[in-house]
């Protein structure tokens, strides 16, 4: 079973959002993770159909998703919304942002508008707000996991929390996706 893990990062604060995600989805036994990163260029777009969910990350840039990830959203009309190849794998997103609210609950409802585009499942995050900076979900939503970084380096943002509220989404994109295929069978 495999989750991928699809997202932008123009400075590396999102990246390491994903790398969180990856982990938590590889705390699930029998599932892996993996990433593809539109910033190394071409996507695979056949490893992505060949996964069983999607997880989507994206910076806040002007309120919503990256240029970059616009484009493969564009891009994904032809690979994968025309022969449905995305139909029904289970989807959820993260994204991250300079200020605490920053407009990004935008970027998660462009994710989840697109993935009901492809008639994906949407998975959200069942996370009581955090009451401090130190607990999970410190922003406080619930349509996917948010993050929030200061204009630092990304290995002080963003903060352990907003890590482990990745982690927490992949692991449970991973467990709901095991449920999923289990049943079907
Ligand atoms: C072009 C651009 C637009 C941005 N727009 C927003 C915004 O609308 N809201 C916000 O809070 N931060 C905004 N930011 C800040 C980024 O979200 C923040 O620096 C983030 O950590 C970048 O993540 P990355 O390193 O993965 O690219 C913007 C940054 C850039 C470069």
């Amino acid at each position: 079973m495999q989750v991928a893990i699809l997202f932008d990062s123009g400075f590396g604060h999102t990246a390491k959002q994903a790398e969180a995600a990856a982990a938590g989805v590889e705390s699930v036994k029998g599932v892996k993770a993996r990433l593809f990163a539109i910033a190394d260029g071409d996507i695979d777009w056949e490893a992505l159909e060949a996964s069983d969910a999607i997880i989507f990350g994206s910076p806040t840039y002007n309120g919503s998703v990256s240029a970059r990830f616009k484009a493969v959203m564009e891009q994904s009309t032809r690979t994968a919304w025309l022969p449905q190849k995305w139909r029904n794998k289970v989807a959820a997103g993260f994204t991250n942002s300079g200020a605490m609210h920053g407009d990004k609950l935008n970027s998660l409802i462009t994710m989840a508008l697109f993935a009901a585009q492809h008639g994906m499942i949407w998975v959200g995050l069942d996370l009581f707000p955090g009451k401090g900076p130190e607990e999970r979900n410190r922003v406080g939503g619930w349509l996917g996991a948010m993050a929030q970084s200061n204009d630092e380096s990304p290995e002080l943002s963003p903060i352990k929390s907003d890590l482990e509220t990745a982690a927490y989404l992949g692991a449970r994109v991973a467990e709901i996706t095991r449920q999923l295929l289990t049943s079907a069978h």
